[in-house]
């Protein structure tokens, strides 16, 4: 196995990768319409699990083109679960297929695991060991010896931001640890297609802040990240396109807005505002009032606490500038946060009925 280029990109091609797909590039030079090359690709997958009734997953089709962070979004026992052991080969569909790469999951499933990462909901870790120690014993199962192998921990301990835990014992790491650790188990022999399932359930929000930062990192290293949550707003920043599933099926995909769009509302994010003094609790709903021109139902005010709720239509940046206008008008802002809004509500209240 060659040395693990961490600072380099990761896409040339492997001697076991399909080449007979047409690069984008190569289509461009030969005057045609460049061709999407998919990392993944599912063709009316279907699963039931036997003595169900219903599908876990019903003719399920997903493109995911190579390099996006991906998300799948959908509550519990949607199906997420379900399709990424599909893709990961631990589970056989009952009919459809999946593609890594250009490479079935059914035909080639020993080149497809060399393809991908898997990270599972639930992990098992040797919780007698110590991180590095967890880390050097995997690397040496890929063939990895010496310094080699030591440079390899190094770096990927370096980037799941464990170095200074080296020593430390898995048992009792919080969850957040585990799970990056994990990753970085997940990472050793370099693959192109990492599989994350629900990373941002049962942690912290400094950890969610953390993991979002990593998948970042991972998608400029050039990977292709499918990540799944039940929580819209633990992925929207960090993802390229999502899909949302409900009940084994793709309901809407595509960009967050061309989601909102596909359900007839565009984007809407909720503010959070707290600020200093009532007087700016004051001037913080002026405020809200002349920067949306709207009406006072998209405010929510609870004076006890100097907050306030403001609904805005549009985007991250559309929050930035409502941040920089209430500083312009003198409100002393305490602190303030912003998140997706009737989109996550919407789908939430699908899957309940
Ligand atoms: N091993 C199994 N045997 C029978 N049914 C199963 C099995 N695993 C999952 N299911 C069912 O398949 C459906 C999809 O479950 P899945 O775990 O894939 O959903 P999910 O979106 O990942 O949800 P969660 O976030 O709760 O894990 C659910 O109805 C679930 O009960």
């Amino acid at each position: 196995m060659s040395d693990y280029p961490y600072s380099l990109p990761t896409h040339e091609p492997q001697p076991e990768e399909n080449q007979e797909q047409a690069t984008p590039a190569a289509a461009a030079v030969a005057g045609e319409a460049p061709l999407i090359s998919y990392a993944l690709e599912s063709f009316s997958l279907n699963k039931r699990y036997p003595h169900r009734t219903e599908n876990a997953l019903t003719d399920l089709n997903l493109q995911i083109p190579e390099g996006q962070v991906y998300g799948l979004i959908g509550a519990n026992g949607a199906g997420k679960t379900t399709f990424l052991k599909i893709c990961a080969t631990l589970l056989a569909p009952t009919s459809g297929d999946v593609k890594i790469m250009g490479i079935s999951i059914k035909r080639e499933p020993d080149k497809v695991r060399r393809l991908i990462g898997y990270v599972p909901d639930e992990f098992g870790l040797y919780t007698e060991m110590q991180v590095g120690e967890y880390l050097e014993f995997f690397a040496s199962c890929y063939g990895l010896h010496g310094k080699k192998r030591t440079r390899l921990v190094n770096e990927l301990l370096q980037l799941v931001d464990l170095a200074d835990k080296r020593k430390e014992p898995l048992l009792g790491m919080s969850r957040g640890m585990k799970q990056r650790l994990c990753l970085a188990h997940s990472l050793l022999h370099d693959p192109k297609v990492l599989l994350l399932d629900e990373p941002a359930s049962g942690v912290d929000p400094r950890a969610r802040f953390e993991l979002r930062e990593l998948v970042r990192e991972l998608s400029r290293m050039g990977k292709t990240v499918v990540v799944s949550s039940h929580v819209l707003a633990d992925l929207e920043d960090v993802c390229h396109s999502i899909a949302i599933i409900q009940r084994g099926k793709v309901v809407a995909n595509g960009t967050t807005p061309e989601v909102a769009d596909s359900f007839g509302g565009s984007a809407l994010r909720t503010v959070t505002l707290r600020v200093l003094t009532r007087l700016d609790l004051l001037r913080a709903q002026e405020a809200a009032h002349n920067f949306m021109q709207t009406v006072s139902e998209s405010i929510v005010v609870d004076e006890e606490a100097r907050r306030l709720e403001v609904d805005i239509e549009g985007n991250e940046a559309s929050c930035a500038d409502f941040l920089s206008y209430l500083n312009r008008v003198g409100v002393n802002v305490a602190s303030f946060g912003q998140k997706a809004a009737r989109l996550e509500e919407y789908f939430l209240r699908e899957e309940s009925i």
